[in-house]
């Protein structure tokens, strides 16, 4: 690899952002570098730190964003705009894992595209994003996105602690909301990814439909997409190994922002 590498920053030292930092680490993507990360606390970047071959510098959101080039956002979402925002300003990339606060969010695409920052949203957890924004190209008729999960992944979302539901205690699978991934995402926000991103390669979030399913027989999170075009039908199906970090996180999402790291630089590019 010729020329400069691109100085990579990580948010969250997380499930996603400890295991891409462990990747760069390691130097397994070739053309970046782990130049800062922010964490909770000095305390935790310490620990972390000393894991690392190559110790590096715990920073504040505003500081990563100006020492590195690209950022990956691996945060709770909650805190999703404390660092789109500095790394948007100051026209940097933007690697954003929490997908469900980006969307109604144009006027983060405007930030970025007037300050000549990018945001990418990775395939993450999810499949065939690739077939979709292809079917895109044409008229996609319809897609529906049924997320299944452990009752324990969704217990602390905002819509279960507002209704007292006691997912804990089901004995069999139940539907517990359906609509627009709009009106899903407001109250999973920490469910959703999955689908925004879907929704953002396809029909848009106030045309993709979702379900959101308590299932006591699974030990993974389950993704199922049908999509009706003009081009292609298709359906496709994700069951998610979680991470050791974080159960609710599938192994496979940290993953993908390492993919596409490496696709960064390669020359042989595979998938659209
Ligand atoms: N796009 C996708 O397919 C997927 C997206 N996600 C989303 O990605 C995001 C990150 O996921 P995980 O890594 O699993 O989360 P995690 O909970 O394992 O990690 C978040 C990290 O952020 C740290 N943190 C909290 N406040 C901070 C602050 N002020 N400064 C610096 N660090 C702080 C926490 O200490 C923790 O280490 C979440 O929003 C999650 O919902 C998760 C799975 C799939
Ligand atoms: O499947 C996963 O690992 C994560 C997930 O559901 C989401 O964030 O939407």
């Amino acid at each position: 690899m010729v020329g400069t590498p691109v100085r990579i920053g990580i948010a969250g030292i997380g499930a996603i952002g400890s295991s891409v930092a462990r990747a760069l680490d390691r130097g397994e993507i070739v053309g970046c570098e782990l130049v800062a990360i922010s964490a909770r606390s000095q305390n935790r970047a310490a620990e972390f730190n000393a894991t690392l071959n190559s110790r590096v510098s715990c920073l504040s959101f505003e500081d990563l964003a100006r020492e590195c080039d690209t950022v990956l956002e691996g945060l709770p979402p909650q805190m999703f705009d404390a660092i789109a925002l500095p790394v948007l300003s100051a026209g940097k990339t933007l690697i954003a894992m929490s997908a469900s606060q980006l969307l109604g969010r144009e006027d983060l695409v405007e930030l970025a595209r007037r300050m000549g920052g990018r945001i990418v949203v990775p395939s993450g957890a999810m499949l065939g994003l690739d077939a979709i924004k292809a079917a895109a190209v044409g008229e996609i008729r319809k897609v529906k996105i049924r997320t299944r999960k452990p009752p324990r992944s969704l217990a602390t979302a905002p819509y279960v602690v507002r209704n007292g539901l006691n997912l804990e205690s089901l004995k069999e699978a139940v539907c517990v909301l359906r609509g627009t991934v709009s009106d899903v995402a407001k109250e999973f926000p920490a469910n959703v990814n999955v689908a925004a991103a879907l929704s953002l390669a396809g029909l848009g979030p106030d045309r993709t439909q979702m379900e959101i399913w308590a299932d006591p027989s699974l030990m993974f999170n389950t993704h199922n997409v049908d999509v009706e075009s003009d081009s292609s039908n298709f359906s496709m199906s994700i069951q998610n190994r979680p991470s050791d970090e974080n159960p609710a996180t599938g192994r496979i999402t940290a993953q993908s922002v390492i993919a596409y790291l490496r696709q960064m630089n390669s020359i042989l590019r595979v998938g659209t």
